[in-house]
């Protein structure tokens, strides 16, 4: 069952407080159906706090929490908690089982049944690349190979919510790529999917919306594209061409890089970025033109530093 809205998960003017320490604050959020949704911020910012609520881990201090309908704290909740994934920060396992013994354990926690287990651990052991090394025990395996491992746990039981702080730390790079890719597939299955990390570079590609957190508080959410909106940052365009180019642009258009004569970069306002691209497409000493939008690490770095200087001036 869905909320009578349709969202997945529904948060409404949460606030949590632990034995006083404020940790969120008129907290808004909803998560469609397959949708991606990238949760960041700084440490202690309170992105773990907002997965516990949603795991029923934890009870709001005041506010709405919802999931699937449903209120995900309150007892009766077997059936939704089948219907989540969650793969833990630092995940650790009993060291002494083989993996494939820790994914059936988990599985049979999850109320499959003895036979089904078997078949749907080894297709998840081979989706994450753990196949020819599932006999053996988990102590054997490297950091990498334990965070296939917990992946693998994420998805058992073909989850409709899946819940993952920093999933690719300890991934080598074919395997975060093989990581989001599987992500993908998720969400063309319906699959919504909440995503903590700290790893920015990469991550953008791969997520319909973000919220970036500072102390528990909204500082910025919505679609990579509404952030640059809010954010109202510079792109940057990369210039190639004949040596000299430089005395041939605008006055107006100030190389970043002013000593370099036949290779320059220039910050574009937003709103000013076609009609430059058609100043410059005029100049025929240009050869070439990239055009570098602000990255997911951009605008992370401009709404917390835009959150700290606020809290400074105020003090
Ligand atoms: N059990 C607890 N008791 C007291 N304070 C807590 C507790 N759990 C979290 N906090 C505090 O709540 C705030 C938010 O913590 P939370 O773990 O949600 O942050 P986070 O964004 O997940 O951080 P990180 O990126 O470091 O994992 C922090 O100030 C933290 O110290």
């Amino acid at each position: 069952m869905m909320s009578h809205t349709g969202n997945i998960v529904e948060l409404q003017q949460v606030e949590k407080k632990y034995q006083g320490v404020k940790a969120l604050q008129s907290l808004d959020l909803n998560l469609h159906k397959g949708e991606v949704f990238g949760l960041f911020g700084h440490n202690g910012a309170g992105k773990t706090t907002i997965i516990k609520l949603i795991l029923g881990l934890i009870e709001a201090t005041s506010g709405q929490v919802s999931v699937f309908g449903k209120d995900p704290a309150q007892a009766g909740t077997r059936e939704l908690r089948a219907k989540l994934g969650f793969l833990q920060e630092n995940v650790s396992f009993y060291d002494q089982l083989t993996g494939m013994e820790v994914l059936e354990y988990f599985a049979r926690l999850k109320g499959t049944s003895c036979k089904r287990s078997r078949k749907e651990c080894f297709g998840l052991l081979e989706q994450v690349g753990l196949k020819d090394v599932c006999g053996r025990r988990v102590k054997t395996y490297s950091k990498g190979m334990r965070q296939r491992l917990g992946l693998a746990q994420a998805l058992l039981g073909n989850p409709r919510l899946l819940l993952l702080d920093e999933p690719t730390v300890g991934l080598d790079p074919i395997a975060t790529q093989d990581f989001y890719h599987t992500i993908d597939h998720l969400k063309h299955q319906g699959c919504t999917v909440v995503l903590c990390s700290h790893v920015l570079p990469g991550v953008e590609k791969y997520i319909d919306r973000a919220l970036i957190l500072g102390r528990g508080a909204v500082l910025a959410s919505g679609s990579i594209e509404q952030l640059r909106a809010q954010a109202n940052l510079p792109s940057v365009f990369q210039l190639k061409g004949r040596p000299g180019l430089s005395k041939e642009l605008p006055k107006e258009l100030c190389p970043l890089d002013p000593n370099n004569n036949a290779s320059m970069r220039i910050a574009v306002p937003m709103e000013e970025r076609m009609q430059t691209l058609r100043t410059l497409a005029g100049i025929v000493s240009i050869d070439n033109i990239d055009i570098h939008l602000p990255s997911l690490e951009d605008l992370y770095t401009h709404f917390i530093q835009g959150h700290y200087d606020q809290e400074s001036a105020l003090c």
